[in-house]
């Protein structure tokens, strides 16, 4: 029989955890063909920004921002402002989503749809890690995949590109607060004591899987590799569709090795923390 589509990722909160309420069952399988059509937009959001220089003045603050009234730098401003807006059209009503700039946003200006039974237990919104996304996308991994330069004329398309990567990034991370009510819900009874005993080591060696992660690794390379080769209409060999890459498909899995996953398991572990709180 055919495998259910896994669910388009703002449905997946709608979805409860009973068929006898007329909802979809949410499985870990459902959860990570999720988190494998979450990669996409992260190799094309990647793409999409390699096509511009570093232009590190985006990133300087104060002065070089020059924005009237602002200190900060002027991708905060872009970020802030943007995230203004988006806030008054409801965006951060989803557990899904999570802004960069929390503090007083303000509330959405257009009735929301009304809220289906929750999946995740209430303290998950508590938890973002935003911050620390930031951080290492900007003093990390942008120096690993930008050319070295600087055009004035790009600093709006440049920040648009950066968000996109940002927002790609903190939804996938964040989605790791779907993956552990899953992981909970299918075993309670082993996540339980290691919940009680606030226990972060057992917690994160039960929801680690190192064979997905080593599958994740080479299909975020290979989806890098396919999503960023030239196209043409000669038959190139596999070597040349290596070299005429827009991006490192290398970049890809280190990205995912040393930040999304352990960032995803952070919020695992997180999350997982609080679950039996009242
Ligand atoms: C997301 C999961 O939890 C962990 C994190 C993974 C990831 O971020 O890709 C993959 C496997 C697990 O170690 C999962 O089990 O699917």
């Amino acid at each position: 029989m055919a495998s259910s589509p896994s669910p388009p990722c703002a449905e997946i909160t709608r979805y409860g955890n009973s068929k006898e309420e007329g909802l979809l069952m949410i499985d870990l399988e459902r959860v990570r063909k999720s988190l494998i059509r979450q990669e996409d937009s992260i190799v094309f959001s990647l793409i999409e920004r390699a096509k511009f220089p570093s232009n590190s003045s985006l990133y300087k603050s104060s002065s070089s921002s020059q924005i009237p009234g602002f200190d900060g730098s002027l991708i905060q401003y872009i970020v802030k402002e943007t995230e203004i807006l988006h806030s008054k059209i409801g965006r951060y009503e989803s557990p899904e989503e999570h802004p960069f700039f929390p503090d007083g946003l303000p509330l959405p200006l257009i009735p929301c749809p009304p809220k289906s039974p929750e999946f995740l237990h209430g303290a998950a919104s508590s938890i973002n890690i935003n911050s620390t996304i930031w951080k290492f996308y900007l003093e990390e991994l942008l120096p690993l995949f930008t050319k070295q330069g600087d055009d004035t004329g790009s600093y709006a398309c440049t920040a648009v590109c950066d968000l996109s990567c940002l927002q790609a990034l903190s939804r996938r991370i964040h989605y790791g607060k779907f993956v552990a009510e899953v992981k909970f819900r299918d075993a309670p009874e082993e996540y339980g004591p290691a919940i009680r005993a606030q226990d972060r080591d057992a917690l994160m060696k039960l929801l680690t899987f190192e064979d997905i992660e080593e599958m994740v690794k080479k299909r975020v390379a290979k989806k890098a590799m396919i999503f960023s080769q030239e196209v043409n209409l000669k038959e190139k060999d596999a070597d040349d569709k290596q070299q005429n890459c827009k991006i490192d498909p290398s970049l890809l899995s280190r990205l995912y090795g040393e930040w999304v996953m352990p960032l995803t398991k952070l919020v695992q572990v997180e999350y997982l923390l609080r679950r039996l709180d009242k």
